[in-house]
């Protein structure tokens, strides 16, 4: 059983729109859509995690940023904690660095189908404001 600890970025604009990002065909929960982030390292908070996979994914450095939600979710093959948070302040403009398609998308849109199934409850807060 794999255990691992995830940062990710919910990347938030003036306008409400949220910047998402699709994953690899070939990777975990494939050709679904996420909140970028990823792996947090031995000797990184969650916080330094999120902001350093937010600089290699979509090339943006957060300023500031709030925990909105952690999380446990158990798949088939794997337990992950998920730490999610609320990025309204950075330095850059979100982009697919990795070669990932990425939009933005309104906040009330969100289609908690299209994200893998542990973000469903943090899908649900954002839709409900
Ligand atoms: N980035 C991200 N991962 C998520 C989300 N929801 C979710 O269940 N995950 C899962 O959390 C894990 C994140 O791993 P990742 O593939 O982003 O890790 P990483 O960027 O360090 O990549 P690596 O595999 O190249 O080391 C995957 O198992 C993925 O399916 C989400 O919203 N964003
Ligand atoms: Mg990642």
């Amino acid at each position: 059983m794999k255990i691992l600890n995830i940062a990710v970025g919910i990347i938030r604009n003036p306008q409400g729109e949220i910047f998402i990002t699709q994953r690899a065909a070939d990777a975990h929960m494939a050709n679904k859509w996420e909140f970028p982030g990823g792996k947090i390292e031995a000797g990184e908070t969650p916080e330094q995690a999120m902001i350093r996979e937010l600089q290699e994914e979509v090339g943006i450095t957060p300023l500031q940023a709030e925990l909105f939600d952690k999380l446990e979710y158990q798949f088939p093959d794997r337990h992950i904690t998920l730490w999610f948070w609320l990025v309204e302040s950075w330095e850059g403009e979100p982009w697919g660095k990795e070669g990932q398609p990425g939009h933005w998308v309104a906040q009330n849109t969100l289609d908690a189908d299209k994200f893998p199934p542990a973000n469903e409850p943090v899908i649900a807060r954002l839709l409900a404001g």
